[in-house]
């Protein structure tokens, strides 16, 4: 099964509403970059990786929108454009990453036709879109090396298909692991509160025929000692340049049972991922969400009125928990500096 996470449709971007799945599936379409920026903060498109490719359509978007503009007004509202997407979320360096990335290109043909300069734009949101799928295949090669045949492997939050242009990076590994013939099977935990992985891994890997057990996030270390767990595979937001991990809240947990329980836990991270101007996790922002989603689920809520509420939408693993980064340039075990450092000569 194809999933076209983000796709280009009559000179719009659709994507994939990922508030409303697995109940229904829908496209949203959006024509400008503070559209783009309002999808990427209410989460219809989340994960680190779409959420690049989705700036990178947003910048497009601007262009194709202000090309009639003076060349005045085209650099003034391209700039404000910019800044809307910046400010959409602040953890995944993706979204920073994508933005330097257009940005360099519009820079790069700043003289030619607003025309011209949306073009090109649009050439390369194409391309960020292509090589995302091309780096997620790569990554996925090199993981699923790692896992035995028969592996249960667990998964926090969606590092999928959804997460990315279309394959996925910790669960592209375990597309990748099937697709060399290996009989692995996913152990995904609910992740509260947006329930990645209950809505969005289980039913990526229900729709695939990979089989997938859906457990509540506190059954983690309950299931590592029972035995029932070989290996652990995530995704990541933001790797600092000492290999810190930032990614969904309650990765920090299941990295510390993991190391309790002697279970090998995997980053699947692109270079576009690993963000090193950063020196450690402890300089990495975390964004902390709207209480709301932590009093219930949409339109139901459970927690007592008037409770204080924190919601933290990330958090930051040490480097000395994971036992591997999962690139496009191989797999880096033991991530340090040094190694870091190396990977980007
Ligand atoms: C492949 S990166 C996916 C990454 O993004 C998720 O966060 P969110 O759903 O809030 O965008 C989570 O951290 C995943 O691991």
């Amino acid at each position: 099964m194809k999933v076209e996470t983000l796709r280009w449709s009559h000179n719009q971007l659709e994507m994939i509403d990922q508030r409303i799945l697995p109940a229904a599936f829908e496209y949203v379409s959006y024509d400008s970059a503070s559209s783009v920026a309002e999808g990427i903060r209410s989460m219809v498109v989340r994960g680190a990786p779409a959420i690049g490719v989705a700036a990178a359509y947003g910048v497009a978007l601007e262009a194709l929108r202000l090309q009639s503009e003076s060349m005045a007004d085209f650099n003034i509202g391209m700039d404000a454009g910019f800044s809307t997407l910046a400010a959409s979320r602040p953890t995944a360096v993706n979204l920073f990453w994508a933005l330097a990335r257009m940005r360099g290109v519009w820079e790069s043909v700043a003289e030619q036709s607003s025309a011209t300069v949306a073009q090109r734009l649009l050439a390369e949101a194409h391309e960020v879109l292509a090589e995302d799928i091309r780096i997620n295949k790569a990554m996925g090669a090199y993981g699923a090396a790692l896992l035995p045949d028969g592996a249960r492997v667990l998964t926090h939050c969606n590092a999928g298909a959804l997460a990315t242009a279309g394959w996925g990076t910790a669960l592209g590994v375990f597309r990748s692991a099937v697709e060399a013939g290996k009989n692995i099977s996913v152990i995904a935990d609910e992740t509260r509160p947006f329930l990645q992985g209950a809505r969005l891994t289980a039913w990526e890997m229900v729709q695939e025929n990979i089989p997938v057990t859906l457990i509540t996030d506190n059954m983690a270390g309950y299931m590592m000692a029972q035995g029932e767990v070989d290996a652990v595979v995530v995704g990541t937001d933001r790797v600092a340049a000492n290999g810190d991990v930032a990614n969904k809240i309650g990765t920090y947990m299941v990295a510390v049972l993991a190391r309790r329980h002697d279970i090998p836990f995997y980053v699947a991270c692109p270079l576009s991922t690993i963000d090193m101007s950063i020196a450690s996790g402890a300089s990495i922002p975390i964004e902390e969400r709207s209480e709301d989603e932590v009093k219930g689920f949409r339109e139901t809520h459970w927690a007592a009125e008037g409770v204080t509420i924190r919601n933290p939408a990330f958090d930051v693993t040490p480097a000395e928990l994971v036992t591997g980064l999962i690139t496009e340039r191989g797999v880096i075990l033991c991530p340090d500096a040094p190694k870091l450092r190396e990977l980007f000569r």
